[in-house]
């Protein structure tokens, strides 16, 4: 099994500049060379061309889905590199970019997995329709449309269809929710563990539930992980930072987990903005988090060729 890199540079889904010079920064930060010296080949799949645009184009196609078709054109060939890669039986970890490209993730990882999971690890729901969204920012409706609740082009993006089971999705650490969110979460079937329940309950409690909701329920899990889950004053290098969120840690123990478990054949990192950040705290707690997910799933792979 090889690591598929893929880098998606891309801002319009934010509406912020930065979060398309991620791909650029993690490559320069040495990410490949980072990855094979924990043992792994990597094959690079390059980055996702993105469309130009400018500020004429923001409310051209829809008046609350900003850029919306430069938004669908970047995932949709996000998704083919996502299939792709896990038809291959490689593993796909996609550098953002903002968090728009959970659409083409999920999209490409849900045509080659029959019955996926989904993590998504974020201070935001992104569970907005254009009729909720209080920016018309489209990285806060990617999961929301995954599921198949939003506007029919981001629902049908890549194939007609819905691409994850309500019930399949797991959400940590929500803290800067709107109204129209916290209304579908209330009558969601997915599972929200906002940050005030991460606090009840302890991050071990959290993994415990999650890896039990999913054991004997999915065939593979996608993990997309927003650096904004972890508390804006160790990442502050975020379009859209809020505070009190998880600890280093935290984090690194929520992917450690799902990476050991054998279920995670996907993973996002997203919305870098290396404008933002300062000296590098984010860019270099996203590396880290990196290395440590990818040599906890290199031992789970060792653990069971040996088996
Ligand atoms: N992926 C993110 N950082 N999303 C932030 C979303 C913020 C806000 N809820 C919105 O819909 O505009
Ligand atoms: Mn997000
Ligand atoms: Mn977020």
């Amino acid at each position: 099994m090889k690591i598929n890199l893929i880098g998606v540079p891309l801002n319009l889904g934010a509406d912020k500049l930065g979060s398309n010079l991620a791909p650029k920064t993690y490559r320069e930060a040495n990410i490949i060379k980072i990855i094979k010296s924990i043992g792994f080949e990597v094959k690079d799949c390059g980055d996702v061309e993105v469309l130009k645009a400018n500020e004429e184009d923001k409310y051209k196609h829809h008046p609350n889905l900003k850029y919306l078709n430069e938004v669908i054109d970047a995932n949709t060939k996000l998704a083919e590199k996502i299939y792709q890669s896990l038809s291959n039986g490689d593993f796909a970890l996609v550098l953002g970019g903002d968090h728009s490209l959970g659409l083409g993730s999920i999209a490409g990882a849900s045509r080659a997995i029959k019955n996926i999971g989904v993590v998504w690890i974020d201070a935001h729901g992104d569970i907005n329709t254009h009729l909720t969204s209080p920016t018309g920012n489209i990285h806060g409706m990617p999961l929301a449309a995954s599921f198949g609740v939003g506007h029919e082009a981001l629902v049908n993006l890549y194939e007609e269809r819905i691409k994850v089971k309500e019930e399949n999705v797991f959400h940590i650490a929500g803290r800067d929710l709107d109204k129209g969110e916290i209304e579908l979460i209330n009558k969601s079937k997915g599972q929200f563990y906002t940050m005030d329940k991460v606090k009840e309950l302890g991050i071990e409690k959290v993994v415990e539930d999650m890896l039990n909701y999913f054991k004997d329920r999915v065939d593979a899990i996608h993990v997309s992980f927003d650096l904004d889950s972890i508390d804006s004053l160790f990442a502050p290098g975020t379009g859209t930072p809020v505070e009190n969120g998880l600890s280093v840690d935290d984090a690194k123990f929520i992917l450690e987990s799902l990476a050991s478990s054998g279920m995670m054949c996907s993973l996002d990192i997203v919305e870098l903005n290396p404008l933002l950040d300062k000296d590098n705290k984010t860019l270099n707690i996203a590396i880290d988090i990196i290395k440590n997910t990818l040599n906890k799933l290199k031992l789970s792979l060792s653990n069971e060729l040996s088996a």
